[in-house]
């Protein structure tokens, strides 16, 4: 497991001759100091924490060595650094700093947000108004598409997922169950995606195993994930719909495990939001709206994308 990236702090010390000499040395766990439990996973837990020199504040990531080997997971901490190695530019996405390991455990040093889930803020207000779910719904698409152009496609979009900061800004995390597509220019679709690709140096096992073995959050599961375990692009879309069917109705369209499609709008549900969410929960994957189309939808008329999007106060919620 090599470390990524190198913060280092420097540190003074008294030499034999009481010369106080300044060293470099790589941060490690004792530059900083851990506060309360942000999150628990299976096989990692996340604390906030301060470096003791800068006072900034950071989540860190913390996965027992021991545990990970014992479970056979050392190739899912490896595609999630990858993963976060991938996604370095994009203010949507929870940046990861460095890394750093001691005997026991591996450390991820990403960024803190501190107004916590997209879900709990919704819990608050109940449901969002037009506005709120446009300025969210775009932030997370914006992050979507950036992803994607990078390759990684999430698979456990949700709501939980979706971190605010300080600027109740969006920054979507928990990438230690994404895909990485070897080409990111890949099709978009589970047929071209499930084709198999014979290209040389392709890691087939990578692909084969993680997809028989991961499957998303019930409520939020493209239909193609749950049928053949082939994830494309267009299953984040699909999730995508959820949330914005979420956002505006105050819970998500499907409870558990979607069967066929049967969902249905509560009244009041704005009509373009209903149309763009009807063109998301598509079974056929091939015919889900793509993020062009999203981007262009009534739903998102006069909203901007890109650069200009993340500097855009956010809505106050109601
Ligand atoms: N799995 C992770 O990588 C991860 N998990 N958490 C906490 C989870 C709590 C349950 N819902 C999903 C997130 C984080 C991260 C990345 C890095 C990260 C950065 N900031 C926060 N901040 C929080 C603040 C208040 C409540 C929850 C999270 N949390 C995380």
């Amino acid at each position: 497991w090599k470390d990524r990236g190198a913060a280092v702090s420097t540190r003074r010390e008294i030499d034999a001759n009481g010369k106080t000499i300044v060293k470099t040395v790589k941060k490690g766990v004792r530059d900083f100091s851990f506060g309360r439990t942000l999150g628990e996973g299976s096989y990692s837990t996340v604390y906030l924490a301060t470096d003791r020199q800068t006072l900034k504040e950071y989540a860190i990531k913390v996965l027992e060595k021991r545990h990970i080997i014992k479970e056979k997971k050392i190739k899912y901490v490896n595609i999630e650094k990858d993963t976060l190695n991938r996604l370095t530019e994009h203010p949507g996405i929870v940046r990861l700093y460095y890394t750093f390991q001691d005997e026991n455990s591996l450390y991820y040093v990403l960024d803190l947000c501190n107004s916590g889930e997209l879900l709990g803020v919704l819990k608050k207000t109940g449901t969002f108004d037009v506005e709120c779910a446009r300025f969210f719904g775009a932030q997370i698409l914006d992050s979507i598409e950036y992803m994607h152009s990078r390759g990684v496609i999430h698979r456990d979009l949700k709501p939980e997922n979706v971190l605010l900061d300080d600027s109740m800004h969006v920054k979507i995390t928990d990438f230690g169950t994404a895909r990485l597509l070897t080409d990111p220019r890949a099709p978009q679709t589970p047929s071209a995606a499930a084709r198999p690709d014979d290209r040389p140096g392709r890691d087939k096992a990578q692909d084969d195993t993680r997809a028989e073995s991961f499957v998303g959050t019930a409520e939020y599961v493209s239909p193609e994930l749950l049928r053949n375990k082939n994830a494309c692009k267009a299953s984040d879309l699909w999730a995508f719909g959820c949330i914005v069917y979420q956002l505006l109705a105050g819970r998500p369209p499907f409870k558990g495990k979607i069967v066929e499609l049967d969902y249905t709008f509560p009244p009041g549900f704005p009509p373009a939001a209903q149309d763009l969410v009807e063109r998301l929960l598509v079974l056929d994957p091939e015919r889900r709206l793509t993020i062009e189309h999203i981007k262009n939808h009534e739903f998102f008329d006069g909203q901007t994308f890109g650069k200009q999007l993340w500097r855009m106060k956010a809505p106050r919620l109601r």
